[in-house]
């Protein structure tokens, strides 16, 4: 499980019981699942490279890190990773966003695809994939097969909450990409909800149900 980091902030911790109470209409859901991507994505990049420059402060002049430029992409799976979407521009304004539609049947549980869009130099960066829910995984398995079939190198993928037999499907199929949870779950229903969880993320951020 060295590729699974489990963000417990306290304030995520807290912001996560907001989502999961069923009485947390769409406003607050939509709000709530914003500020959750902001901190796990400020855990996300703690990696991101440094690389030192001169500033005069009004004292004198040293050495100071600045981040280095890497590229970086994030990469929402449709519809319910556009709620993470605006939040982790607060920190990263400069990423570029590409889109991936996903649906999973209700019946099968396999992913259907329906929408792609990636920039340009997708080959050139780092991607973060955003979906508030990992489940069986095969939405993020096919969301990563997708991203590494333009060749990009580093991937990585944000939930919000994850079951372990998501987990287990994201290692198996992807074992070199990292994943971030704020929470992993006891286990998945026989209709593949997450319980407890928080029901379903789509249509709780677009209040479609
Ligand atoms: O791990 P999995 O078993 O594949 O399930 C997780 C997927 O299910 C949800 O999307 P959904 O199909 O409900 O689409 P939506 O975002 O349009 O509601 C969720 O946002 C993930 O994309
Ligand atoms: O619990 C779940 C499982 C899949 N998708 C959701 O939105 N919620
Ligand atoms: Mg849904």
């Amino acid at each position: 499980m060295e590729k699974v980091h489990i963000l417990d902030h306290p304030l995520l911790q807290h912001k996560l019981s907001i989502l999961r109470d069923e009485r947390t209409g769409s406003k607050e859901f939509r709000e709530v699942v914003s500020e959750i991507a902001t901190l796990m994505c400020y855990e996300a990049t703690r990696d991101l490279p440094l690389e030192e420059v001169e500033i005069k402060t009004p004292i004198t002049t040293a050495k100071f890190k600045t981040l280095a430029g890497k590229k970086l992409a994030i990469v929402p799976v449709l519809r319910a990773g556009l709620g993470m979407v605006d939040g982790i521009l607060e920190l990263l304004p400069a990423a570029k966003v590409g889109h991936i539609g996903l649906y999973r049947d209700p019946e099968t549980l396999e992913p259907v695809e329906y929408y792609c869009k990636m920039p340009n130099d997708i080959a050139e960066r780092d991607i973060i994939i955003l979906d508030p829910m990992l489940a069986t995984g095969g939405s993020a398995s096919a969301a990563i097969q997708f991203i590494k079939n333009y060749d990009v190198k580093h991937i990585k993928l944000m939930n919000i909450i994850a079951a372990p037999e998501g987990i287990e499907r994201v290692h198996k199929d992807h074992p070199d990409v990292e994943i971030y949870v704020a929470a992993v779950d006891e286990k998945l229903n026989e209709h593949g909800y997450i319980v407890p969880g928080l029901g379903d993320a789509g249509d709780r951020i677009f209040g479609t149900k």
